[in-house]
């Protein structure tokens, strides 16, 4: 058997991903790897660890292959039913708690909530909102609630299509979305991690557009007066997604940069 850092270098797969394979299968620390000895490695930790190490090569996400991926400091568990939590989606998170204020009592719709990575970070970041939840995907919902569940949020699943599972008469504050917006004509859809993620969750089949023309236009009935609609979007969607809030008769619409100063939030207020 090869030692811990003959593994390592065995497969030819980036050194931090490598580790992070093989911490899942010993269960050991970074720490204890740095400083791990001449042993070889026990027969059962290489055998779990060379099939981890080839599905990666053959392209697999980490985050699959490990099983979570942190978003907003929390551990949230996915499987290949799930996107896999983005960093730019801390941007809708942010926004969401500066708009509304973490400590007023609000009701708060997440729709295509995917591994519940929003609904249960503003649940557990803002008590005091009351939170629910769509998905179109019954197996993305059971993920989400797993997730709400280890982490200890109250979030309220409903399955279905953007707002018809809610209850009839809800009204909300505030309804985030990150909805699919790649257009299914775009290449990426066939390169990288993106190949293994479930399409439903990465576009509408058309331009990309469809699923943020159903939430804007379905919003102003759905929310309160002076309450928020923000979704999160492709960097090149800034203009339509103003337009389509516009259309909606939205008011104060304006677009949140990412950290890269592309566009990425668009939010309206309902007057
Ligand atoms: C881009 S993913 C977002 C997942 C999660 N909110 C996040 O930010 O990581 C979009 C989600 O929308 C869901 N979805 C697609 N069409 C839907 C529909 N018509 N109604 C509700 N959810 C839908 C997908 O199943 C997927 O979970």
């Amino acid at each position: 058997m090869p030692t811990l850092n003959e593994a390592l270098r065995h497969f030819d797969l980036p050194r931090l991903e490598a580790r992070l394979l093989l911490a899942q299968v010993s269960g050991l620390s970074h720490s204890a790897m740095v400083s791990a000895g001449p042993e070889p490695l026990p027969d059962a930790q290489w055998q779990a660890f060379s099939l981890l190490a080839q599905r990666r090569q053959a392209g697999e996400p980490v985050a699959y292959l490990l099983g979570e991926r942190e978003f907003y400091g929390r551990r949230f568990a996915v499987s290949p039913a799930v996107l896999i939590p983005r960093p730019e989606t801390e941007h809708l998170v942010e926004a969401a708690l500066d708009k509304v204020g973490r400590k007023t009592a609000a009701r708060v719709a997440d729709l295509g909530t995917g591994s519940g990575a929003i609904a249960v970070t503003l649940a557990l970041e803002a008590p005091a909102w009351q939170v629910a939840a769509v998905d179109l995907s019954p197996d993305a919902l059971a993920m989400a609630r797993g997730n709400a569940e280890a982490l200890g949020a109250s979030v309220a699943f409903h399955h279905g299509s953007w707002f018809a599972p809610l209850p009839a008469a809800a009204q909300y504050e505030l309804i985030v979305s990150n909805p699919p917006y790649i257009d299914a004509a775009d290449h990426h859809l066939g390169e990288g991690d993106v190949r293994f993620e479930p399409r439903m969750a990465l576009t509408d089949g058309n331009d990309g557009l469809d699923c943020l023309r159903a939430i804007a236009a379905g919003a102003p009935a759905r929310l309160a007066a002076g309450g928020w609609l923000m979704v999160e979007h492709g960097y090149d969607q800034g203009p339509a997604c103003r337009e389509l809030f516009e259309q909606a008769g939205l008011q104060q619409v304006h677009t949140l940069p990412d950290l890269a100063g592309l566009d990425r939030v668009t939010l309206g207020c309902k007057p």
